[in-house]
This record gives structure tokens, C-alpha cells and sequence, in this order.
């Protein structure tokens, strides 16, 4: 994929997110406490045409990373519960791009009866993508490694949908690096997201019909980036 073309799917993705009603503008709270003018809730991709959508932009951003070098996987994991059906949705629009990869995940709970354990899908084995909506501290990211690891795969990326790229820390004591850049340089593995904040507010900016009515957020989102952003992510 082009540069052009990469900068076109994400702001697809983003004016997607939106008249999804998954990306929206407002007054919010993050898990770090800190009051944002947008959010991004993905358990709002919840009918089948639009976690279909949402998978095909996941499996677009990962063939596009493994054609330019920057990831060989083998199977995709996803960490409960969005994850599930992030990656399941994942592997089969992989799938319809005769890209047929196993796929596993587990359960928060581990289970004492039947086949018991924590995980279901796939045998871990392999170069292993961990498919998640958004990294936040970091958590969900780190238990998907020591999980992947403990059943012999081996974790070699994460695809997101948003990179808020911002900060870590919560509303006043703000780090140096974004989530992503911490977890890019705690684990050494790269993430990929479909889209970021910078297209976030490329959207506000486009003049469209849906953007124009976003005016007022326009300024509060850019002073967000302004207070918690991070350099480059
Ligand atoms: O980087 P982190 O701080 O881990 O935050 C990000 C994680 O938090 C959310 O899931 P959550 O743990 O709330 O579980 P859920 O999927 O069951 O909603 C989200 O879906 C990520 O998995
Ligand atoms: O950090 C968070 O709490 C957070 C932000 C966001 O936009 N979406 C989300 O699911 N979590």
C-alpha cells in the first residue's frame, strides 16, 4: 500500500468509527483519569456489518505491515473480552484474503471442568499478533505476552484500532513515552494501528458535513493533544 493509500484507509477508518457512533465527541473520562473531548468505545462495533467493516480495516493494516517487512505472523490472539471477537472477525477477513491463519484466546476465568484451561482456539504455536481496540497502560498487552509465551508461541506485534497517542500517566503527572511507545520498547515488539489521533483530527479538519458539525471539539481536542500528546508514536 502507498503512502496515499495507507493515509486514505485510516481516514476511512476514522470517518467509519464515527457514523458508527463508536468514535465520539464529548466529555469524557479515560481508565487514566483525565477528561477528554473524544472517545473511542469499541464494544460499539456491535452488528455484524460493522464488526465485519472493522475487521477487514484490521486485516488491511496487517497484510500492509507483514508486505513491508514489519511483521511475519503466523496466528492471531486476542485478549478477553473484546479481543475475542476482534480476532476472530480478524482471521476470517484474512481468511477471504487467502491469508487462512489459526487463531486462539482465552478466558478471564480459567474453567476446572471439561476441557478446562484458559485457552480456547488454536494451539499456541508460532509468531503470534495480539489484536486488541486500544492500549491504555499497558496491562492487557502485558498478560497477552506472558500468556502467549507460557503455551510456547511467540508474541511478535499488536494491531490496534486506535492509537490515541498520548502520554502515560494519568490527568497531572504525565511520562515521557505514549502507551504504544512503552509497550514498542518494554517488549520489542512493534504495534500497528489502523488509525491515530493525528487522523482524528485530519478528520475535524476535512470540512466535511459530519466534521463541520464537530467544530466545536475541534479546538478542545487539538489543546488535548496540546496538554497529554506524544511526540511521535
Ligand atoms: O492497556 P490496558 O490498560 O490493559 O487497557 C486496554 C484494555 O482495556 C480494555 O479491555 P478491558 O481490560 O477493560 O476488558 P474487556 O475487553 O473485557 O472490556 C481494552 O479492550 C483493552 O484490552
Ligand atoms: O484510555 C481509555 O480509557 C480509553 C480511551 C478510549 O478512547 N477508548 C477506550 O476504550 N479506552
Amino acid at each position: 500500500m502507498t503512502q496515499e493509500l495507507r493515509r486514505e484507509l485510516r481516514a476511512e477508518f476514522i470517518r467509519f468509527a464515527h457514523s458508527a457512533g463508536v468514535l465520539r465527541f464529548g466529555e469524557f473520562t479515560t481508565k487514566a483519569g483525565r477528561l477528554s473531548p473524544y472517545f473511542f468505545n469499541a464494544g460499539l462495533f456491535n452488528d455484524g456489518a460493522t464488526l465485519g467493516a472493522l475487521a477487514e480495516f484490521y486485516a488491511r493494516t496487517l497484510l500492509d505491515a507483514e508486505r513491508h517487512g514489519h511483521v511475519r505472523f503466523d496466528m492471531l490472539y486476542g485478549p478477553a473480552y473484546k479481543g475475542i471477537t476482534l480476532a476472530s472477525a480478524t482471521a476470517v477477513a484474512l481468511a477471504r484474503k487467502e491469508r487462512n491463519v489459526p487463531f486462539a484466546f482465552n478466558r478471564k476465568e480459567a474453567k476446572d471442568h471439561g476441557e478446562g484451561g484458559v485457552l480456547i482456539g488454536a494451539p499456541m504455536r508460532g509468531r503470534v499478533v495480539i489484536v486488541d481496540d486500544v492500549i491504555s497502560a499497558g496491562t492487557s498487552v502485558r498478560e497477552s505476552v506472558e500468556m502467549i509465551r507460557a503455551h510456547g508461541g511467540e508474541p511478535v506485534g499488536v494491531l490496534i484500532a486506535l492509537d490515541r497517542q498520548e502520554r502515560g500517566g494519568n490527568a497531572e503527572n504525565v511520562s515521557e513515552l505514549s502507551a504504544v511507545q512503552e509497550v514498542e520498547q518494554k517488549y520489542g515488539l512493534p504495534v500497528f494501528a489502523i488509525a491515530g489521533l493525528d487522523d482524528v483530527l485530519t478528520f475535524l479538519d476535512s470540512g466535511s458535513e459530519a466534521a463541520s458539525a464537530l467544530a466545536p471539539y475541534r479546538q478542545r481536542v487539538a489543546e488535548y493533544r496540546m496538554r497529554y500528546g506524544a511526540s511521535t508514536s
